[in-house]
């Protein structure tokens, strides 16, 4: 806990130096601002005096009032350029936090970034960092202004009468330590807050995604009411919040209306009974009094939403924390998508791959997911160049989760994956993924045009001859002419929908762009209708010519010709070896084939 506190805080000074030359220039205006406001002070008591005491004609202080109209206007302009360098501190310090955010999201490991919920990761990066503005806009300006211009004041007021200076001294601190107290207890709210509304968004979002399923379960109104729920737990939060704000204001001001009472008092019997004062001194410190407590109170505003934005932050760091736990494995954003089949005997094209397929080692191999839970024990194989890999077993066995040791997105517990004899996390993490292509169940389709999430398979923008030739190569040429504006055509959310097979043609499409040395396939456990599945089949055997391929197998065809199946049972590589030799040694695997032979498999 109190180590997690000096984090925060390490992320907040982070932010802060950041903006130490604004800071700077806060602290300088702040200056000028305090002289701003003695000058005024001053410049309206000698007015008032003149025109008041000595009943001096208007025009004997004309020149005064055109000063004192100057001053104004500098305290204007220095108030606004206070309010502008506070707001860029907060654009910028929210820029750097949002980009912390989506960076560490981006590069989290692919435990790190499934943890967690979808809607309250979502909240975090807009909302809670919106909710940090404050702090930079608002908490550190006044906090400077607070630091600077009262002690101005307060030299002004002992230099002309010290009674009034020890009054204003005794009596500031109380505002200070209230804010303190009530700070405290709004940071806490404040964390709370935030911790509801990623609740809320994660419920909302939830029923909004499985809208369908939770239709046909008969489900709505139960969810319906989940957010509901969860929508008045954020309200009471707020509502918390706002409470609060709304004590803490009323206690300043009585504070500061007891304090600004105290020394009018004093003055007052100074002036009319002990008559040890002029008129115009104690005027003049009855107009820096207010100015004196006034900034200690909007200091004590700024504070309470410092506190909020604090709590804000704390989560933000929170989040950073978390997606940081896992260091080991790479990130997904060169995971390609799904496709589908196995290989056929038809290649006609040749797909060059963009380097040599490597020879991918794996060494003593152990990995779990947490103490206790799931362990995979891979054991030591090598993948030769170019060599094609069925990974069977049972659902649950491990074979995902060994695919992904091998690309790199998880990273063994203990032993090691090598890539030509080198450990894997030695590898340049751009330079690996750029081999690999990872062809999942469900490839994600981004809200774009048919021809942009083709590109996407290319680092570098591809041409239309490039996107064509890629989508002819995965048999997608014609869903393409089958769509009115063709590769234009705006796909996945808010625009059409595609299926399953087209889904996988399209990240062979990817695919066939990249080029890549290792294929990644999981395939698909669904069964497609035959054509899809000849052209997948096809497209995946052309491209898959020239690189080593690694198949979670489903159909036996896959299984029967790839060179070595590996037979994974319960977290564990039973053997490994072709379809012959383990039909003879392994029952398990002999038992599975006649399993699937039964079922009607296509072999
Ligand atoms: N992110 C995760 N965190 C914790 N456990 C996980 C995670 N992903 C998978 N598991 C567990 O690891 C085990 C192996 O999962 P994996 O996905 O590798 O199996 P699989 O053989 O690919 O199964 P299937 O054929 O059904 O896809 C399962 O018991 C699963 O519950």
């Amino acid at each position: 806990m109190g180590q997690s506190k000096n984090k925060s805080k390490s992320l907040m000074s982070q932010l802060m130096s950041l903006q130490r030359k604004r800071l700077y220039m806060i602290s300088g205006l702040s200056l000028m601002l305090g002289a701003a406001i003695a000058g005024q002070a001053v410049l309206t008591a000698e007015a008032v005096e003149r025109i008041f005491v000595q009943k001096a004609p208007i025009s004997s202080i004309a020149a005064i009032l055109a000063i004192l109209l100057i001053v104004i206007a500098v305290r204007v302009l220095l108030l606004h350029g206070n309010g502008r360098i506070g707001l860029q501190m907060a654009a910028s310090a929210k820029t750097e936090l949002r980009t912390a955010v989506l960076q560490k999201l981006i590069h989290a490991s692919l435990p790190a970034a499934l943890r967690g919920q979808t809607g309250g990761k979502v909240s975090m990066t807009l909302d809670a960092v919106d909710e940090a503005d404050s702090y930079f806009s608002q908490y550190m300006p006044r906090m400077i202004e607070a630091a600077v211009i009262p002690v101005i004041i307060l030299t002004v007021v002992f230099v002309l009468h010290p009674h009034s200076g020890f009054i204003m001294l005794a009596t500031a601190p109380f505002i200070p330590i209230f804010m303190v107290l009530v700070g405290m207890k709004t940071k806490r709210k404040s964390e709370e807050k935030f911790a509801q509304l990623a609740e809320f968004s994660s419920t909302f979002l939830e029923s909004v995604q499985g809208l369908v399923t939770l239709k046909l379960f008969g489900r709505a109104s139960q969810q319906q009411q989940e957010i509901e729920h969860s929508s008045y737990k954020f309200r009471d939060a707020t509502m918390g919040i706002l409470r609060i704000a709304f004590t803490n204001t009323f206690m300043l001001e009585t504070i500061v209306m007891l304090s600004i009472g105290i020394v009018a008092l004093e003055l007052a019997l100074q002036l009319l009974i002990f008559k040890s004062l002029s008129f115009q001194t104690a005027f003049l410190i009855l107009l820096l009094v207010p100015e004196f407590y006034s900034l200690l109170k909007n200091s004590g505003t700024a504070f309470h939403s410092g506190r909020t934005s604090m709590g804000a932050v704390r989560k933000i760091e929170q989040l950073l924390e978390d997606a940081g736990k896992e260091p080991a494995a790479m990130t997904l954003e060169h995971v390609e998508k799904p496709a589908t089949v196995a290989l056929s005997p038809t290649v006609d094209v040749t797909v060059e791959p963009n380097r040599r397929p490597p020879v991918i080692e794996m060494r003593e191999v152990r990995f779990h997911y947490a103490p206790g839970s799931f362990e995979l024990s891979a054991g030591s194989f090598k993948i030769r160049a170019g060599e094609h890999i069925a990974i069977v077993g049972k659902s649950g066995a491990g074979k995902t989760t060994l695919l992904h040791l091998v690309a790199g997105l998880l990273q063994p517990t203990t032993g090691q994956v090598l890539i030509d004899g080198l450990p894997l996390a030695q590898h340049q993490e751009a330079a690996w993924f750029k081999q690999i292509s990872y062809i999942t169940q469900h490839p994600y389709i981004f809200a774009s045009t048919l021809a942009d999430n083709i590109a996407i398979g290319l680092g570098r923008n591809a041409s239309r001859a490039e996107i064509v030739q890629a989508a002819e190569a995965a048999g997608l040429a014609a869903v393409a002419a089958g769509l009115e504006q063709g590769y234009d055509t705006v796909v996945g959310e808010g625009g059409i929908g595609l299926s399953g097979g087209e889904k996988q043609r399209l990240a062979l499409a990817r695919a066939f762009l990249k080029k890549p040395a290792v294929i990644l396939f999981d395939e698909p456990t669904v069964g497609l209708d035959l054509h899809t599945e000849r052209i997948l089949q096809r497209s995946i055997a052309e491209l898959s010519a020239k690189a080593t391929m690694i198949t979670v197998a489903h159909r036996l065809y896959t299984i029967r010709h790839a060179d070595c199946i590996l037979f994974i049972d319960d977290g564990k590589l039973l053997d490994r070896g072709s379809h012959d030799e383990l039909l003879v040694r392994l029952p398990q695997y002999a038992a599975m084939v006649n399993v699937q032979r039964k079922g009607g498999s296509r072999s």
